[in-house]
């Protein structure tokens, strides 16, 4: 199936064809049997599923589904009740276990839930809760606990949160999308659950991620919560474990591969740009198989962007700009940096593809200074060293391949160890994004020892907690105090005891990805550039002073994460002027848009952003 603009009807056109298709008005009511009286009921889709009364949850039949608007908005599994009481049960029971996320939040779980009922019973409270804690409630709604949300997620599914389209809904999805109440939608994260961050395949339990992504799009960037749509893109999964679970919500399925997957997520693509054509896609948590192929297959067509590739690639560079800074040196000595990173995945190779060209770019995009900073990283994967001499090397890969002649001159060989390369390499920077916690090993650390830098730099940039190569307490007592730390997941400050602390920063693309989203909104840009993703990674690393960078501080802490957003939302929008893509948002339309000032233009971002304030629904005189 293409995915050009050909099935592009105008969104009320093809809503109404569908609808007169699928279903009439009268069909909407239902019965249910009340002793014996049956019971009309005159409600549809969302309406249904949140009166406590009708509300079956995942038992609806798909009858019931198709005559009700009801497709799309539950997990594809349907179960009966004895099964639904079986879930429930077993997660009651289970309540004490599950309450647990590692020694950092015992109660992680419990407030995740607390929470969680809130934002299903008033909104606006809910993101008042969290932008004003921000720093205390991200860690429950986002990494870490999200990850185990979605471990957990057969327990805790409660009231369906945004649209499930599945294997099964092949060539129904144009008209599912018109199950969503809202008329607009700006910002859809998009998951197929295949890589949810450290965590592997969770199937259509992975939801969870694009629920806690779009929270952030809401509390960082004020993305209004009525328009942002979390999406799970269901076409079975390969944990086996999932597959045998009775209480698993999603299709119990091997994943489908090739041109049946393509065409899934390609009728997806069509039927929710037919609906919101200005709608902006961020792909979350695909394995790395398909994430760079769908990047290169939708980023001409679609406003869209992979947070793992270009969201990470834009935050580790910040942060590598930011160790160079932490060496009392001007960014511009970046080129001269030894990198090694662990793990070529969708976030690794976004790392080093990006890495590169900043390097290639300071040193004067010729052909020599491309080689030159290709020459600065060593990548390890499963398997090793990568050079040459790999077999079946992944293509993506390829270009970091390292040459075995030189390879030789420093001692290392193909599949070379993690710390047989530190030692032969003393690199400057280790950058782990391998997902496999405590990869960076006391013999690792150790062998970071001999780095020739002033200021080594650890990014331990796996999620979640225990998914990260190290804990910065290793990494600060074996490196001493001066080293440069950063990790996916928040961790605590180290006391040193001295007074001095080792400072804890949290590498996450949560820095990037709600400007991104924002900037691309309020500029109108039909595409997400590579210029706008530089200029939100350039006007990330510029925010932290000379006074903070020195003391070791190289990201924000989240309580700034309001106002780097926005910071990074305006840049977005000055590069896409400058790109010439810009076509207004509402009524700033393209040209007003150009003339803003840098001052204006902040002031336009601002005002545009959504606050936690009830609205007045009812005017009185009197
Ligand atoms: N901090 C952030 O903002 C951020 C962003 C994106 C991804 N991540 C994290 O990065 C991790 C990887 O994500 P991904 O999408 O690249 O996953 P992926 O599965 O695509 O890639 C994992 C890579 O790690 C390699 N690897 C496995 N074992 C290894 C070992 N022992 N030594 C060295 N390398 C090893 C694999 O060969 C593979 O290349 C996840 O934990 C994810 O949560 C963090
Ligand atoms: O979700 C996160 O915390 C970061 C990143 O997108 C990941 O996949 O780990
Ligand atoms: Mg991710």
């Amino acid at each position: 199936m293409g995915i050009a603009n050909k099935l592009r009807l105008s969104s009320s056109l093809s809503r109404i064809l569908h609808r007169r298709i699928l279903y009439s008005s009268a069909a909407r009511s239902f019965t249910t049997s009340e002793g014996h009286r049956p019971t009309i009921v005159h409600k549809q889709g969302l309406d249904i599923l949140h009166d406590p009364w009708f509300n079956k949850g995942t038992a609806f039949t798909m009858t019931e589904r198709n005559r009700l608007d009801l497709r799309g908005l539950l997990p594809p599994n349907v179960m009966d009740s004895e099964q639904q009481i079986q879930r429930f049960m077993t997660d009651l029971k289970r309540l004490e276990e599950q309450a647990r996320d590692g020694p950092s939040d015992p109660n992680a779980l419990a407030k995740w839930r607390i929470l969680n009922r809130l934002h299903d019973r008033n909104e606006t409270m809910y993101y008042k809760v969290l932008i004003n804690n921000i720093e205390e409630y991200a860690p429950i709604v986002y990494t870490p606990t999200v990850g185990l949300v979605c471990q957990n997620y057969s327990g805790l599914f409660r009231r369906p949160r945004g649209m499930y389209f599945s294997a099964e809904d092949r060539g129904e999805m144009m008209s599912m999308v018109y199950n969503w109440p809202a008329e607009q939608v700006d910002m859809i994260v998009v998951t197929d659950g295949s890589r949810i961050l450290g965590l592997g395949d969770l199937g259509v339990h992975g939801i969870g991620i694009a629920v806690g992504k779009l929270d952030l799009y809401v509390a960082a960037a004020g993305i209004n919560p009525q328009r942002v749509l979390p999406v799970m893109i269901d076409v079975g999964t390969n944990n086996e474990k999932l597959l045998k679970d009775p209480m698993y919500l999603g299709l119990q399925q091997h994943r489908l591969e090739d041109d049946d997957y393509v065409d899934v997520i390609d009728e997806f693509m069509e039927a929710v740009y037919t609906r919101w054509p200005h709608v902006i896609v961020q792909f979350e948590d695909f394995q790395s198989k398909w994430a760079f192929k769908l990047l290169q297959r939708y980023r001409c067509t679609y406003r869209m962007f992979n947070d793992d590739v270009q969201g990470t690639a834009g935050v580790a560079i910040a942060g590598l700009l930011g160790a160079v800074r932490a060496q009392g040196r001007p960014m511009i000595d970046f080129p001269k940096m030894k990198i090694v990173v662990a793990g070529a995945g969708s976030a690794g190779i976004g790392v080093l593809n990006a890495a590169r060209k900043t390097m290639a770019r300071m040193l004067g995009n010729t052909e020599t200074a491309f080689d030159s900073a290709q020459s600065q990283f060593w990548v390890v994967d499963a398997q090793g060293l990568i050079t040459e001499r790999r077999e079946n090397i992944d293509p993506e890969a390829q270009p970091f391949a390292r040459k075995t002649k030189e390879m030789e001159r420093q001692g290392l060989k193909e599949g070379a160890t993690l710390v047989e390369v530190v030692r032969g390499v003393k690199p400057d920077v280790l950058l782990g994004l391998s997902a496999v916690g405590g990869l960076f090993s006391k013999e690792v650390l150790e062998a970071m020892k001999g780095s020739t830098s002033t200021r080594p730099a650890i990014f331990a940039m796996s999620n979640p907690t225990k998914n990260a190569e190290c804990t910065p307490q290793d990494a600060f007592s074996i490196l001493g105090e001066n080293m440069i730390f950063a990790s996916g997941s928040p961790f605590k400050n180290v006391e040193f005891g001295s007074g001095h602390v080792g400072h804890c920063n949290q590498g996450n693309n949560m820095y990037l990805f709600p400007g991104i989203g924002l900037g691309t909104l309020l500029s109108g840009a039909p595409i997400v550039s590579d210029g706008m993703l530089q200029a939100a990674s350039e006007c990330l690393a510029a925010y932290m002073s000379e006074e903070e960078v020195l003391q070791g501080i190289i990201y924000p802490p989240i309580s700034r994460i309001r106002d780097i957003t926005k910071r990074i939302a305006a840049a977005v929008i000055k590069e896409a002027i400058e790109e010439d893509l810009v076509e207004g948002y509402r009524e700033m339309d393209a040209r007003e848009l150009q003339k803003l000032n840098e001052e204006e233009l902040m002031e336009y971002v601002e005002n545009n952003m959504w606050n936690p304030e009830y609205p007045t629904l009812v005017y009185k005189d009197d």
